[in-house]
């Protein structure tokens, strides 16, 4: 691990467009599908004394020397909510993929608690454990380990026919699903005609079709080529758009997790050192990790005019263009380039700022930063 955002950080053109395709933000107040509490995953020799103990102090090294262990979730506490998108983010090691599959126990916890709509995890049996990770939280993997000699439309039945679902439903059900991620015409392809981003359609759409509450997502576009990958990003987005899934996002991509994500959790060394929307990541870093590592992101692109209004003055509020507050602040430039006025923020009707060249040029300059978002 590298230690700094150095090369993650995101170019210009990978940035994201917060244009109205984006999913709108779950509401800060939708309840939470899963809730996690003080979560430890500590690999190694007797791994429960860590939690709480004077060895978790340790730096990573000294506890592999002295006891064995490897801390890779470290006191780690944040709800998911229903209807958003949450990332997980962090470099290599950080423990992102430890942490997601912590949440459906496909990784045993140290310690700590996670609920899914309120009903405890760790409690479950091998019963209601297999009816969690398959009708409720499913996960999409990197390699989404396709039948190679089953068409397109019975790789997608597949999940269905594993949970006894009839025949003819389960392929009814399968060629909805085939056709909502654009694959619609490729049923009886087998998986070798298809092309990478095709494949993880297919296993997307095999996700799908158990119709699970939250989709847990591993890193599955890390292998495409960034074309393909922009193409999935945008699927998610539709999807999400769509149907107001609750996603749980893995990327070690900053661009991605900006572009998708309703929040972000940025790990390091175990730890979720900040979370919080892309505006609140690039606009209020929680401390210098997270200011490097945001640091090459055009903040114009991903910062909103909440951030960057004043209070209008007299006769203002009655003026120029009016902007909804999620629009972001290359785009509130356009406009007063334009128009050559200042333009209103109006939020239900309201005329809640004002947003000028010298404001909007404040925030592209980070003269902002000591100002929070307004939430
Ligand atoms: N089974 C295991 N036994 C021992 N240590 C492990 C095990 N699995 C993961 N680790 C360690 O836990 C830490 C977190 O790993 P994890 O795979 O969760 O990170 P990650 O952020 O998902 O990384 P990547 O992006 O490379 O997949 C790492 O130090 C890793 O070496």
């Amino acid at each position: 691990m590298n230690g700094t955002g150095a090369g993650t950080g995101a170019t210009t053109e990978q940035m994201p467009e917060q244009t109205p395709e984006h999913a709108p933000q779950a509401a800060a107040d939708a309840p939470a599908v899963f809730s996690v509490r003080n979560l430890w995953k500590v690999f190694g020799p007797k791994a429960d004394r860590v939690p709480g103990s004077d060895l978790a102090a340790l730096s990573a090294e000294e506890l592999r020397e002295q006891a064995g262990c490897t801390v890779a979730v470290r006191d780690v506490s944040f709800d998911v909510r229903q209807g958003e998108v949450f990332v997980v983010m962090g470099l290599s090691g950080s423990g992102k993929s430890t942490l997601v599959r912590c949440l459906t126990r496909l990784i045993e916890p140290t310690s700590g608690t996670i609920a899914i709509d309120g009903e405890d995890v760790c409690g479950m049996d091998k019963g209601a454990l297999r009816d969690l990770r398959r009708h409720r939280a499913a996960m999409v993997f990197q390699h989404f380990g396709l039948l190679p000699h089953r068409s397109v439309l019975d790789n997608v039945a597949y999940g269905l026919e594993i949970q006894g679902v009839a025949k003819a439903e389960r392929r009814a059900k399968a060629a909805e699903m085939v056709e909502k991620v654009g694959l619609a015409g490729m049923e009886d392809r087998r998986p070798g005609q298809l092309s990478g981003g095709q494949q993880q359609r297919v296993g997307l759409a095999r996700a799908l079709a158990a119709d699970p509450e939250v989709l847990l997502f591993d890193e599955p576009f890390s292998a495409l080529d960034p074309l393909i990958r922009r193409d999935m990003q945008e699927e998610v987005v539709r999807l999400h758009r769509d149907e107001g899934r609750t996603m749980v996002f893995i990327t070690h991509d900053l661009s991605e997790a900006l572009r998708l994500g309703d929040r972000i959790a940025l790990m390091r060394d175990g730890r979720v050192v900040q979370c919080g929307t892309p505006e609140e990541i690039v606009g209020s870093p929680a401390d210098d990790y997270v200011r490097d590592f945001v640091r090459d992101v055009p903040r114009e692109q991903v910062l909103t005019v909440r951030r960057a209004m004043r209070p209008a003055a007299a006769g203002e509020s009655e003026e120029g263009e009016s902007l909804a507050p999620t629009t972001t602040v290359a785009e509130a430039i356009e406009t007063v380039a334009r128009t050559g006025t200042a333009a209103r923020v109006v939020d239900g009707g309201r005329c809640v700022g004002v947003v000028d060249h010298r404001s909007l040029l404040g925030v592209v300059a980070g003269l902002d930063s000591s100002r929070k978002a307004a939430a």
